[in-house]
């Protein structure tokens, strides 16, 4: 189970919350930083298409412009102005072939009153001049148009030239109007020079090369429906900002009053990029995050998290068991392997020390319980063995025995032999004691001195008092000479018998006391025999 204390859990939260945070990171930038660039750029574009129509139409009506006064005849036109000779305009300058070919729908030249002197329409060719809108000369819109006398001198008598679109026969066109004046010098004007040219599709298909997308035209009605939508009017400057409507942008065009007399409108671009918030290049970012976090997450897993597992669990298992024979195992190269090794090398120490510390408190505790100079078990051994026994249930149920034994005459022994071969009876004794009695059951022990205990384990009394016999006889067998002044020759033993009989726990020192003073009752008795605890 993963606690929130737990390494992997916590990786594995720091992963999720970094996929998170990737995802929401990419999220707004997309939103608030990327789409809104490339949207602001997808839109400059337009307005740069924009931009483009409305100077390729300017181009347009300058090259119309300067078709009126870069004129092979204009003297000519001059002159004839001045003479009204219509038959000059009509059988000489008219040649609807090549205005056609100039895209030209028509020309009109008036008198310095504003009189038509002559007019021609490449689609109403007629000798009467049957252009009602160039006819009316009253009409305001063509009062705008016409060039006064005095509007030349008020320029210093130089030419004067203007623009307007104005509707012709239902059709919009542009209207460039010139004052007749004299060719390449200053002078009064004989009137105007009128030309204009129809907005038709054909006009539109001449601003449409260049431009991606298309180019519409609008006329009559839908002009005025949108002329709130128009991002530019002709001739009023250059915006900043494109106003898309119907995805198209629009320049309107005016007329002398102001009013839109029709609008030409440029396709916004296809937009390059999704504009889709979850796009192809976010799920695409976010499937690499994921990847690479997960990747990422493996590398943690395999160089860190599962050698950090392994090593926690082989130091918890060590700990538990307290078996430092465990190792670890780990063949990796980083910290941790690395780490894992030096732990391996710290369980061999501590194992290696732990076996040194068994052996030398086994050895301490081997001395402890040993006499020195016998090998014999000691005193305490014998307390600890017999409170040990007397523990035992199965003690209670069988029974046992006890000889406390004293070599006989043994100060004689050192006061005639020296203390040195003393020690060397004490072993020989020791030695014939062990000799004679089971390891396997019986305990013996040197008492202290001269002194012996041997505790015959699941021994009768009748059984006890004959090993004890047997111990006297080995001894005296032994023929350890003993030539002291007391009047014998060999050395020999005297032994207490105590034993508890089978169905009563065992009271060691009770025990003792009885076999003790059955010793004493043996040495009193003249020594070198065995004598056994009264009431046994
Ligand atoms: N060489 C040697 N003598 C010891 C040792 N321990 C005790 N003795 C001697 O053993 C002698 C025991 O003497 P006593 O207790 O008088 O007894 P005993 O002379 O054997 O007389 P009984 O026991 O009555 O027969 C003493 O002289 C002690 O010095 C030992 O480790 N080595």
């Amino acid at each position: 189970m993963l606690s929130k204390n737990n390494l992997r859990f916590q990786l594995f939260f720091a992963v999720l919350f970094a996929c998170v945070s990737i995802l929401a990171a990419q999220t707004l930038i997309r939103q608030f930083w990327t789409l809104p660039a490339f949207e602001a750029m997808a839109a400059h574009n337009d307005l740069l298409d924009l931009k483009r129509v409305e100077s390729q139409l300017t181009q347009e009506i300058t090259s119309l412009k300067n078709l009126v006064y870069d004129n092979a005849v204009w003297d000519k036109i001059y002159q004839a102005s001045a003479e009204r000779d219509v038959n000059w305009f009509q059988e000489t300058f008219f040649i609807p072939e090549s205005f056609q070919h100039l895209g030209i729908n028509g020309w009109y030249f008036y008198d310095i009153k504003g009189a038509p002197i002559a007019g021609f329409s490449t689609e109403h060719a007629t000798a009467e001049l049957k252009v009602p809108f160039f006819e009316s000369s009253r009409s305001s819109e063509l009062s705008d148009i016409l060039i006064s006398p005095e509007s030349v001198r008020q320029n210093g008598l130089m030419p004067v030239s203007k623009i307007g679109f104005i509707d012709i026969l239902d059709m919009p066109a542009v209207v460039v109007s010139h004052s007749i004046a004299p060719s390449g010098a200053k002078g009064n004007s004989h009137g105007t020079a009128v030309l204009w040219r129809y907005m038709d599709e054909r006009f539109i298909e001449t601003l449409t090369p260049g431009i991606p997308g298309d180019i519409q035209l609008h006329t009559g009605e839908e002009v005025r429906q949108l002329a709130p939508y128009f991002t530019m009017v002709f001739g009023e400057g250059v915006p900043n900002q494109a106003v898309p409507f119907q995805n198209r942008l629009y320049i309107g065009i005016q007329n002398t009053q102001g009013t839109p007399v029709f609008a030409v409108s440029v396709a916004i671009r296809e937009r390059p990029f999704d504009s889709a918030l979850f796009d192809a290049s976010l799920i695409s970012g976010i499937v690499i995050s994921i990847t690479i976090l997960t990747l990422f997450y493996m590398f943690m897993h395999f160089q860190l998290l599962r050698p950090l597992e392994r090593l926690l669990d082989t130091v918890c298992l060590a700990t538990r068991s307290r078996d430092f024979s465990i190792r670890s195992g780990m063949q990796g190269r980083n910290e941790i392997f690395k780490l894992g090794r030096r732990i391996d090398d710290l369980f061999a120490l501590i194992g290696k020390q732990r076996s040194e510390l068994v052996a030398r408190n086994q050895e301490l505790q081997r001395i402890s319980n040993t006499d020195p100079l016998t090998g014999l078990a000691n005193r305490r051994y014998l307390d600890q063995y017999l409170q040990t026994l007397a523990s035992h249930a199965s003690t209670e149920s069988r029974p046992l025995a006890l000889l406390v034994m004293d070599i006989d005459y043994f100060k004689a022994y050192n006061d005639h032999y020296g203390h040195s071969r003393g020690d060397q009876v004490l072993k020989q004794v020791s030695s014939l004691l062990q000799q004679s009695t089971h390891s396997a059951t019986d305990l013996v022990s040197r008492y202290g001195g001269e002194e012996f205990v041997v505790v015959l384990q699941n021994t009768a009394e009748d059984e006890a008092v004959k090993v004890a016999e047997n111990l006297c006889v080995a001894v005296r067998a032994a023929k350890i000479h003993h030539e002291s002044a007391i009047g014998v020759d060999i050395l020999t033993l005297s032994v207490g018998v105590a034993g508890k009989p089978p169905g009563t726990p065992l009271q060691a020192e009770k025990l003792f006391d009885q076999a003790d003073a059955a010793l004493y009752a043996a040495k009193r008795a003249g020594r070198n025999r065995v004598e056994v605890a009264p009431g046994i």
